[in-house]
This record gives C-alpha cells, structure tokens and sequence, in this order.
C-alpha cells in the first residue's frame, strides 16, 4: 500500500478509524483493492506488516487447504476472554476442536428444524408494528426478536424482551448488560488493548451480570442432568406450556457432563455467533425489500402461496425466490464482511506475489492477515458487470464455490447456518403474511454500515408497514 506514512502505516489507521465511526469503510476498502489493480497486498499497522486478500485462492488456503497454519487473531481473542471465556469462538486447536464437537450434535437438522420456537416471539414482534403504517426502526426489533429467539434455545427460557408487562426484568437487564459488553468488545478487538486498559465500572458490572445470570440457568440445567427434577416443570407453568418436551440446548450440554463454568463460556460463544448475525440478515433484507418494490411483490406472491398457514421446514426450503433473496442478501452485505487470522508458522499463501500476482507470497509466523469477503463478493470480474445490483435471478444460474463465504467455509465453518436461515425464513414469511406493502422513511440518505463486531444498518430500519 503506497503510505503516506511509510514507517508506522498511522495515514491508513487514522482513514480508517475515522470511516468505521462514520460508516463508508467497506467501500474504501474495496476501492483499495481497485486502485492498486490487486486482490492481495500488504499495508503497515505501527510497523507490523499486515496481508489484505479478497482472493478465492487466498482465502481457500486459510480456511481450508493449510487450515492449521493459521489461528484466530490474538487482539480478538483477547477482547473475547474476559467475557466469553474458552469456548467454541475463542480458541484454536485442540481446544477449539472439543468445542466443536460438543456442540455440533445441537445443530442437527431435528433441532434447527423445530419452527415453534419462532413462532410465539415473531407474533410479539407483530405486535410491536404499528398498524396504521407509520415509521419504526425494525431492526431494533430484530435485535429483540434474535435475543429472545436464541436465550429460547439455549437457555429454555426466553429474555422476552419484546413482552410488554412480562414479569422479566432479569432478561431484560440481561439484553441491556449484553448489548453493552458487545458493543466494547467490538471496539477492543478493533483498536486492541489500549482500550481494555481503560478502567469501565459499567463494563465489568456488565460482564458480572451476564455471567450470574446465564449461571443461574446452567445450575437448574445441571440439577436436571444429575438429579431427573427439572427446570421444565416450572417453566412450562411459567411459560404455560409443554416446555419439557422441547429441545433445549443448555440441558443437552449439561448431560455430557462437562464443567459449570465450560457449559457458560459455550452458551455465550453460541449466543454471540447466532444473535446479531441473524438480526443482521433481517435488518438489511428489510431495508432493500423497502427500496425494491419488484422484490417485495415477487416474494410475497411465493409467501402467499400458502394462504395465512405456518410453513413447515421443507416449504421453507422449497420457496426459492425467498432463499435466492437471501443468497443475495447475504452476497451484497455479508454480515461479517471481513475477518482475520494470524499465521501460526512461517508459510507461504499461493496467489499474490511476483510481478504478475501469482506467484505464493510469504507469511511469517505471526502475522495478521485480513480476508475481505464484502470486496470478494462485489467482484466484477467473479459476478459480472451487474456485481453491484441487487438481482436474486442471479442463483438461478450461478453455484459459486470460495468466492462466495458468507458462513466462512472449511473446519470452521458456520455451525448455524441453518438455524440462522431457518430464522430468517421464518420471519420473513410470517411477516409477509401480516403486512402487504412497505415503504421507507422519505428523505433518508444512501446505505451505510454499522460495524460492531457484525454489520448492520447505520441509523437503523425505518420503514412503514401496511396490514394485510
Ligand atoms: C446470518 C447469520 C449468520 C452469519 C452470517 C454467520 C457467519 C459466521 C461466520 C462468518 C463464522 C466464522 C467466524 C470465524 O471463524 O472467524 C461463523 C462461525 C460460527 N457461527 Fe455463525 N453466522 C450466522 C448465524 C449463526 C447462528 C444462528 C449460530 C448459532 C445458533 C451461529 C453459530 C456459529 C458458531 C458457533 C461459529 C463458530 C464456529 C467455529 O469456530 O467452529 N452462527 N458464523
């Protein structure tokens, strides 16, 4: 990269901190990629030599072909700790390969599959929609919706935070002290240690929170395991349901038998990883379906095939203007649009180097090297001159391999795939059925990200919907 300052890299630091507290980021980072006519090259971060790739080649190497020549980036992993512990997001090598196989029998299709979770909490969210059409921020909704959906998953008992009157102001607390935490663990896996060093009461107070309040559920789940008497008898009677007969991932943890404060890091791993993300997807699914009235129209008409019925799991599937729209979605604002490892040993990655780019490049051990799937997947040269449109059609005709990585790919790819397109789905289509048009706010400007540790829509989802 051609620094201005070419000992400590501080001219793109500095452009870049001011972009990510304003929004444009990703853009500039792909126009970098543009100007220096190259999809791998290197910038300086106070002195340190740090590898940019939006390369299919590149990033097929890291993930996957020399997967184990590289691990998670320790400044991320150390904004992690403090409230994630060791679990399945936070570690690298044998210890991450526990985890994975841990919780990888929670994510089988039957699981994912089981579409009465969402149902009650999509209905709350509904309820919280005006019916005479005017404004609201939608995605502050779905940052509700996922937080009660996955706290229903994990713990078997919902935040609710979207229950008015609900007797659960721990929840709700408990969605407040989360939000916070993320929100300052985003900014130290940015900018790294300096901020943690920053003494913050409401931080710590946060993450102690958090931990009594997810401890609380993993004490009954872990009674349950040891002694038959369950959680569910009291929470069916709360919740007024047959909750024992519901799969609840905390009590699968618990039965093998792992320790308190191991099944805790796990479900706040899994609860970062699944919570934003998905209200991401909705959130910026809604913001184009309110700017493209011919996507709108051509989805809900599949969406009312089916009269007001609940889908099931298979129709889901089978709606497939609905999961291109999501394909596409997914294509144009990846919800983790760049990402980042650290080579383990010295290594070579096979594109980028030499006059004509491909040749290997040298990775020494140690070094940071960012991916840029937002970049890889607007790509002109892999998606065609109308890279830049919002078209669904396009996954009629295209089935694209490591160019396209919105779920990551190789050993760690995402284990929630499905539960997180199920979710997305099944809002969509019970949203569709409720309302028959949208609109934006008037007068709004163009699109721009907000980065946490996830992207989503920088001044929210302001839209207007108009009862079926
Ligand atoms: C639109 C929604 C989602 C997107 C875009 C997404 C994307 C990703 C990506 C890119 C990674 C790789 C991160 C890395 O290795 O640096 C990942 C990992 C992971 N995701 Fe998702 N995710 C989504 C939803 C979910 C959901 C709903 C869950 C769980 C309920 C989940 C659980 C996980 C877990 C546990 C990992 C770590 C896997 C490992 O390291 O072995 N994700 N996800």
């Amino acid at each position: 990269y051609p620094h201005k300052d070419p000992i400590l890299g501080l001219d793109l630091f500095i452009e870049n901190f001011r972009l990510l507290n304003k929004g444009g980021f990703l853009d500039k980072l792909s126009e970098r990629y543009y100007r220096q006519n190259a999809w791998t090259y290197t910038q300086l971060l106070f002195r340190e030599k740090v590898i940019n790739t939006a390369d299919p080649e590149n990033i097929k190497a890291i993930l996957a072909t020399q997967f184990t020549d590289f691990q998670h980036s320790p400044r991320r992993k150390a904004a992690f700790y403090p409230t994630f512990g060791h679990g399945i997001f936070t570690t690298d090598g044998a210890e991450w390969e526990f985890s994975r196989a841990l919780l990888r029998p929670s994510f089988v299709r039957s699981q994912v599959g089981d579409l009465d979770i969402f149902e009650a909490h999509i209905s709350h969210l509904i309820n919280k929609i005006p019916r005479d059409g005017s404004i609201v921020d939608i995605q502050q909704l779905f940052f509700a919706l996922t937080m009660d959906t996955a706290t229903q998953f994990l713990f078997g008992q919902s935040a609710n935070v979207l229950v008015e009157g609900e007797p659960s102001a721990r929840g709700e607390k408990f969605a407040e002290a989360y939000d916070y935490v993320t929100e300052i663990v985003g900014i130290q896996a940015k900018l790294g240690q300096i901020v943690a060093k920053i003494p913050n009461k409401r931080y710590t107070d946060s993450i102690k929170y958090i931990h009594e309040y997810v401890e609380m559920y993993v004490q009954k789940a872990v009674d349950f395991a040891k002694f038959g008497h369950s959680r569910s008898v009291h929470d069916a009677e709360a919740n007024g349901r047959e909750s024992h007969e519901k799969y609840v991932f905390l009590e699968e943890l618990a039965k093998t038998g792992v320790d308190k404060k191991k099944i805790r890091d796990e479900l706040l791993n899994v609860l970062f990883a699944g919570r934003d993300t998905t209200a991401g997807l909705l959130s910026f699914t809604f913001y184009i379906l309110a700017r493209r009235p011919d996507v709108f129209e051509k989805l809900r008409a599949e969406v009312m095939t089916l009269g007001s019925e609940r889908p099931d799991f298979a129709q889901i599937k089978n709606m497939k203007y609905l999961q291109y729209t999501l394909k596409e979605v997914n294509r144009l604002y990846p919800i983790v649009p760049f990402n980042a490892r650290a080579a383990v040993r010295d290594t070579t990655l096979p594109v980028g180097g030499g006059s004509d780019g491909k040749s290997p490049i040298l990775v020494k051990a140690g070094q940071a090297i960012n991916y840029q799937i937002y970049t890889m997947h607007r790509r002109k040269d892999l998606y065609g001159e109308d890279a830049l449109e919002f078209k669904p059609e396009r996954w009629e005709h295209i089935r694209p391999t490591w160019q396209y990585l919105p779920f990551n790919a190789g050993p760690r790819i995402c284990i929630g795939q499905q539960f997180a397109l199920t979710e997305a789905s099944y809002t969509i289509i019970r949203l569709l059925q409720a309302f028959k048009s949208i609109r934006p706010r008037e007068g709004e400007g163009p699109l721009t990200e907000l980065l946490a540790l996830t992207s989503s829509v920088r001044g929210g989802v302001n839209i207007g919907l108009t009862p079926a």
